[in-house]
């Protein structure tokens, strides 16, 4: 089931109204068709780390599958007025949006690949009015679930080969903001979700345990445990922190010897409140103790990477984690900061014309081409990305130009190997590239960390990845900056 199924509906409108108003513009003014390229690219990896996960493609081509616009958002779009109480959109150009047919080149980096600052993540090259429309829902679709998959990915390192669920859907932002987040928790490396939707639609493993209400809703908190243990003698997992937890570990334990007389083992235990190093390194004890080595203990409460790397150096005997809250609505950055650039325009004769935002600092002004990422490796390590232009010819001794420092320079070329991450997409509006499952992209995401050193994958400072601009296009760039600000200077002097 794709995005737009999912709704019923044509998410052709599932964009920023300047984007339609562009588009207008862009008709009006006889420039619809030409030939424009975008790329979607990050400034910052979230969370302060060390690299982020890429995720959200499989959606995106969904949206770009089925971007056509239907009767109702053509009626809409006719309904609506200026501020003079005028048509804002002329019949001429609801009638171009009426046989509009989706006809660019999209070029992407796999889900569940490790990606960088100023890397694209996706390149679309086509007329500029489609390129113009698609930037937000593009945006908005690789921005939360990019975000989310790298949150869950450190969440997941953190708890070291333990497993762990996602329980956030009553936290997310919205109902597609959890359906989304399961499916990139799970690319992140989650093991399963509480989303029952998510496992319908995604094929999700499903988990979960049971509510204090369940408890409260008994006399006594052994009798609400020997129930729950009739109705599920396999699947029981006992939340045992309603009244006093200690008590309530004693008391699973009873039910716990019930059930095994009758034939079934308890699974396990889940801690939700209080100190869980204490308590899981007491709880681990008692059920030891009482000859359950194998009921596990499953600790939830606000939890994310940092905590769980501190009750692991605390000697937390928690076996798995439930995160929701933190890793849904990925709580300390709550918003990935993508953005999507113009890099290059065809001119009238056929050649390309760089393009470029200025910004005052440096590391804000986009990068101009037909842009592509080679990653380098060496001895089963990622070493360093250059970014490089296809307009420009690329000898296979290239050199790049460090990030801060222009006057170093490195070539790999020699001791590395290497490959290109952008894998075409759409050719001509035609999809030429199919995602692969969702296992197969967690499983990427996996071995993609594994090539990445420890040391940027630390959550304190770590260390930053080399991201290097190919010579040729640094200096392209460069010219084109003092090009730039030498032709505003010019204006205000004037
Ligand atoms: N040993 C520990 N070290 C660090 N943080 C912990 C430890 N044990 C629990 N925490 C975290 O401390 C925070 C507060 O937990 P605590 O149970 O005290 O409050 P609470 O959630 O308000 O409890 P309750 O659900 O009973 O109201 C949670 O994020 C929890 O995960
Ligand atoms: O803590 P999270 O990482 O978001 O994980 C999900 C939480 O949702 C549930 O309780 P809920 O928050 O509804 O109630 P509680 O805080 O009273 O336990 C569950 O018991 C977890 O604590
Ligand atoms: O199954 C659970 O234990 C669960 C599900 C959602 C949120 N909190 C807990």
């Amino acid at each position: 089931m794709n995005i737009s199924q999912r709704y019923q509906l044509s998410l052709a409108l599932l964009t920023d109204m300047y984007q339609l108003t562009m588009a207008q513009g862009y008709w009006k003014k006889g420039m619809a068709e030409q030939e424009a390229v975008f790329h979607l690219y990050f400034r910052n990896n979230p969370f302060k780390g060390g690299y982020t996960i890429s995720a959200g493609l499989a959606d995106a081509i969904d949206l770009l599958q089925s971007f056509r616009f239907t009767q109702e958002d053509l009626s809409y779009l006719k309904s609506l007025t200026g501020s003079q109480g005028q048509p804002l959109f002329e019949e001429g150009f609801l009638e171009h949006l009426r046989s509009l047919e989706f006809s660019c080149d999209v070029d992407a980096i796999p889900e569940g690949t490790v990606v960088f600052p100023n890397e694209p993540l996706l390149r679309i090259k086509g007329p500029i009015l489609q390129c113009q429309l698609l930037e937000t829902p593009l945006l908005t679709i690789l921005n939360f679930q990019t975000l989310i998959a790298t949150k869950a990915a450190r969440i997941v390192d953190a708890a070291q080969g333990d497993a762990v669920i996602e329980f956030g859907m009553r936290r997310a932002q919205g109902p597609d903001g959890a359906l989304s987040a399961a499916r990139a928790s799970f690319i992140g490396g989650v093991g399963a979700t509480s989303n029952m939707l998510a496992g319908q639609i995604f094929n999700i493993p499903v988990r979960g345990t049971h509510a204090h209400s369940w408890i409260m809703s008994f006399e006594e908190e052994q009798e609400a445990f020997s129930a729950y243990a009739d109705v599920f003698p396999h699947d029981s997992v006992f939340l045992v922190d309603t009244y006093h937890t200690l008590d309530g570990i004693k008391n699973a334990i009873e039910v716990a010897k019930t059930m095994r007389e009758k034939g079934s083992e308890l699974r396990g235990i889940r801690l939700d409140s209080g100190d869980l190093a204490y308590l899981s390194i007491e709880g681990r004890k008692m059920l030891d103790e009482a000859g359950f080595p194998k009921v596990s203990i499953l600790a939830s409460n606000d939890l994310d990477e940092h905590l769980i790397q501190s009750l692991k150096l605390q000697g937390a005997k928690i076996d798995a984690w439930g995160i929701g809250t933190k890793m849904v609505t990925a709580f300390d950055q709550p918003a990935l900061g993508g953005v999507y650039k113009l890099a290059a325009l065809r001119q009238a004769d056929g050649e390309w014309e760089y393009k470029l935002k200025l910004s005052e600092q440096l590391v804000k002004i986009s990068t101009p081409g037909i842009l592509q990422v080679r990653r380098f490796s060496h001895d089963n390590a990622l070493v360093g990305d250059m970014i490089y232009s296809e307009l420009l010819d690329v000898s296979p001794s290239v050199t790049m130009v460090h990030p801060n420092d222009p006057t170093q320079r490195k070539s790999y070329a020699k001791e590395c190997t290497y490959e290109d991450l952008l894998v075409p997409v759409f050719r001509d509006g035609n999809q030429v590239y199919s995602s692969p499952d969702l296992p197969a992209i967690q499983a990427r995401t996996k071995q993609q960390l594994n090539l990445l050193h420890g040391t940027y994958r630390r959550f304190l400072n770590p260390h930053t990845f080399k991201v290097g601009l190919e010579e040729q296009l640094h200096e392209r760039k460069m010219k084109l900056i003092i090009q730039l600000r030498s032709e505003e200077q010019n204006k205000q002097i004037a």
